[in-house]
């Protein structure tokens, strides 16, 4: 397939998706606004084949489940903790203060964090979403996860990360008992954190009733190699983003066909070893993209799609990322694979998917603060700004603001 045609496919599948999920997840929010635990309850039975005695885990849970860690996993951790801290802490924004005006930031109170818990546990999302949160200085985090072994490795970096309210609840009833709040569960400002179809669309339909970080749905990856690549790197790349969900995408594009059936060639050979081979046929199957064209329509592609994740691995690697605006996190390098984003390397692993990089960005530090503006104008500045805010007054015909502009300058 080539760049133009891929482009087509790529949309027109997103406009099916959409569609299709839409009446069933307004159904799923509607009952738990309506209906509130009840509701919960019985879709937690009917998806999750759960019945849960209460929502809410215990504080022993989550500190059994940090006990049961070993002394290494509780290093990693914390090591992992403290750079993403370290690296979330560089990019906070900063009041500002200049002549008649202050920009203030402030953290958000209330936030709910949402871990995924389908088809794997992900400590990972916990240590991407709460530390930064955390960091920004929110003093209320209140976490859902679809897990419900009484002790688990969700529950044990929930309790490393120090979040005291953990809910056993997943899918779009999670994030809908968050927007409107249940007996269980308390109503949030904002909802961040990734999650399958079914949560990204409750996020999209919610977004107004409570703040959204962005629509982090199936994981995506735009892998852009080389003939020298080393074939097997890749392969395994590949396979890392395919093996998260049947809907994850991939997307191998090289000027090179050569190199594109040798890696074709390679996972072939490989994905029946993998402990989860299923996930990856399914995902392969539908949405995995061999592309092959010129370097400039490529680079249009990236921008255009703004995959998730940008994998550069490629001699020309600083000239193409120069030219990419629009992606998720942009990886460069043989030693920048995505797993090492998914973990450690510092941003976070929370990213815009499905096309909605060309307007949002990865979770950070700053979707946990809000901002506004302080209007301090001294009375010589009123006198040269108030004139021109009066005749467009007047065009507007709106006369109580004219003589609240007038009166201050007679
Ligand atoms: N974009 C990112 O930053 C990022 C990071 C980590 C994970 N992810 C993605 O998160 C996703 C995790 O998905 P998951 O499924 O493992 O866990 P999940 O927790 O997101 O979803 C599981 C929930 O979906 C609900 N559900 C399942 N089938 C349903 C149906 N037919 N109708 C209504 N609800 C249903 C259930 O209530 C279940 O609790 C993957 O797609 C992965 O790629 C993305
Ligand atoms: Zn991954």
């Amino acid at each position: 397939m080539n760049a133009a045609a891929f482009k087509a496919n790529f949309k027109k599948e997103q406009e099916t998706a959409g569609f299709e999920g839409y009446k069933g997840v307004m159904e799923i929010i509607e009952r738990v606004r309506t209906e509130g635990d009840a509701a919960l309850l019985s879709y937690t039975e009917q998806f999750d084949g759960q019945s849960p005695e209460s929502f809410k885990v215990p504080k022993e849970r989550l500190e059994e489940s940090y006990d049961a860690l070993s002394y290494e996993e509780k290093e990693a951790f914390e090591t992992i903790r403290r750079r993403i801290e370290q690296y979330q802490l560089s990019i906070k924004y900063e009041d500002k203060a200049e002549g008649e005006f202050q920009y203030v930031y402030h953290p958000l109170e209330k936030v709910g964090v949402y871990i995924p818990g389908g088809t794997a546990l992900y400590p990972s999302s916990v240590l991407m979403t709460v530390v930064p949160a955390i960091a920004a200085g929110v003093q209320e985090i209140h976490a859902v996860t679809p897990t419900f072994e009484s002790t688990n490795i969700t529950f044990a970096a929930l309790y490393a990360c120090g979040v005291e309210n953990v809910y056993t609840a997943g899918g779009a009833q999670a994030i809908a008992a968050l927007a409107y709040g249940t007996e269980s569960i308390p109503k949030v400002d904002k909802i961040v954190g990734p999650g399958n179809y079914y949560v990204a669309l409750a996020k999209r339909l919610l977004f107004g009733q409570v703040g959204i970080d962005m629509i982090a749905g199936p994981s995506e990856i735009l892998i852009y190699v080389d003939d020298a690549v080393h074939i097997d790197a890749i392969v395994y790349d590949i396979f890392a983003q395919a093996e998260h969900d049947a809907n994850a995408r991939t997307f191998l594009l090289s000027e090179d066909p050569a190199v594109i059936d040798r890696i074709a060639e390679r996972m072939d050979a490989l994905i029946d070893q993998q402990s989860r081979s299923s996930i990856i046929h399914q995902s392969i199957a539908h949405n995995h993209y061999r592309i092959v064209d010129s370097r400039e329509s490529l680079i249009s592609l990236i921008n255009d799609v703004a995959p998730e994740h940008v994998s550069i691995q490629h001699k020309d690697a600083e000239m193409i990322i120069s030219n990419i605006k629009y992606a998720g996190a942009v990886f460069n390098g043989y030693y920048s694979p995505e797993a090492i984003g998914d973990y450690a390397a510092g941003p976070s692993h929370v990213l815009p998917t499905d096309g909605t990089g060309r307007f949002s960005h990865g979770l950070n530090i700053n979707d946990f603060l809000t901002s506004h503006a302080v209007i301090s104008i001294e009375k010589d500045t009123y006198g040269t700004i108030a004139p021109p805010a009066k005749i467009i007054a007047q065009r507007e015909g709106l006369d109580a603001h004219h003589q609240s502009l007038d009166i201050r300058m007679e």
